[in-house]
């Protein structure tokens, strides 16, 4: 990481034809105690500031000057060009490959540390997978770029910080994906990152697959099985995990005060708890990438997307805690 103060927090624009474009301009207003990169089309954000009536400032990033504090209404920008006019929500497969491009410029760039964090507005899966069949999302995504073969989603938010076993996946091959060696790399993953960013033991509430943990064998054998050997070889090694508990009654206001962070088998069993929390005031961290990654707690809202009305609190959350884990910092 370079070692002046300010972190240079670069922001890909997401699915051109959703709202990404409208929450780069409105964050562009705000104070923000980075320096703010964007990758985008440049007609595309001007003419959204239009659309919104609000002023923006954009100007080619210059890698020879030390970063410089967001100012407001200003950007810093990578360049590129979308082939076609973007139709705010109409989806235009014919700009997937130039969206998907500002990803890699943006891996490209972490990995050679030019940038401190990542923070991506929403991309359409679906619209980038016809351009590239392997995209699941950022996350595989930019862990294969950075050849890591295990990364972790995370959503945090100000009540609690959930992680995911599995993610992109049809819930019928969860159960098939759930190893105790898949089990237990994820687990070691949310131990190392947690121990980089300064919390050395942190207290882990791992979820049980089936309803009521599997009810002793009557309801799945999974957590029994699968779940159970892999806790308690951490918690033998030391380590505070603990587990499988059965989902439903996990995420009560005391237990939520009891554990730092909580291990859920699959994406809907996680994510609904923590979004109904605060939609907007969340991120999603990814684990395990050889540097910072966030994202927003929602995706392209196209239907939304022509209306200029989104809100831009969790992008705006997402590059504060960027921020803050970029300066050693675990938002609390
Ligand atoms: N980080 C990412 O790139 C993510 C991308 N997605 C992608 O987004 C696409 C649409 O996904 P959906 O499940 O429909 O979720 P969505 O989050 O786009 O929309 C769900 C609901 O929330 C509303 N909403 C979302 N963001 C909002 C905002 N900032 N302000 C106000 N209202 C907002 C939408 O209008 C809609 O009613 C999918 O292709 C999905 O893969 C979904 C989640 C994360
Ligand atoms: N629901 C969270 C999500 O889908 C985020 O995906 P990613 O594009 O950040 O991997």
């Amino acid at each position: 990481m370079r070692t002046d103060k300010i972190p240079r927090i670069l922001v890909t624009m997401g699915e051109p034809a959703g709202i990404g474009p409208e929450l780069i301009v409105k964050i562009a207003q705000q104070q923000i105690a980075a320096q703010i990169i964007v990758v985008a089309d440049e007609k595309l954000l001007i003419s959204t500031a239009r659309a919104l009536n609000l002023d923006l400032t954009l100007q080619q990033i210059n890698w020879q000057q030390p970063a410089q504090v967001h100012r407001p209404g200003h950007l810093a920008i990578i360049p590129i060009e979308l082939p076609e006019k973007v139709e705010a929500g109409k989806l235009n497969k014919r700009n997937a490959t130039a969206t998907l491009q500002t990803l890699k410029i943006a891996s490209d760039l972490a990995l050679q540390s030019k940038v401190d964090a990542i923070v991506t507005a929403p991309v359409h899966k679906a619209n980038l997978n016809t351009v590239d069949p392997s995209f699941l999302g950022h996350t595989e995504y930019f862990a294969n770029l950075a050849g890591v073969n295990k990364v972790v989603m995370m959503l945090a938010g100000n009540e609690l910080r959930v992680t995911l076993a599995t993610t992109h996946l049809p819930l019928a091959k969860v159960p098939e994906a759930i190893t105790q060696a898949s089990l237990s790399e994820t687990i070691q993953v949310i131990l190392q990152a947690f121990d980089q960013f300064n919390l050395k033991q942190p207290k882990l509430a791992v979820c049980g697959l089936n309803p009521h943990a599997g009810e002793e064998g009557l309801l799945g054998h999974e957590d029994q099985q699968t779940i159970q050997p892999v806790i308690q070889r951490f918690a033998q090694q030391g380590h505070a995990v603990f587990g499988p508990f059965p989902a439903d009654t996990l995420f009560t206001p005391q237990k939520r005060k009891a554990y730092d962070v909580f291990l859920a088998m699959y994406h809907d069993q996680g994510l609904p708890v923590i979004k109904a929390f605060g939609f907007g005031e969340c991120a999603n961290i990814t684990l395990g990438l050889p540097y910072i990654r966030t994202s927003v707690d929602h995706g392209t809202a196209l239907e939304i997307a022509a209306d200029y009305c989104a809100s831009a609190d969790s992008l705006l959350y997402a590059i504060n805690y960027a921020g803050k884990l970029a300066t050693g910092v675990l938002p609390s």
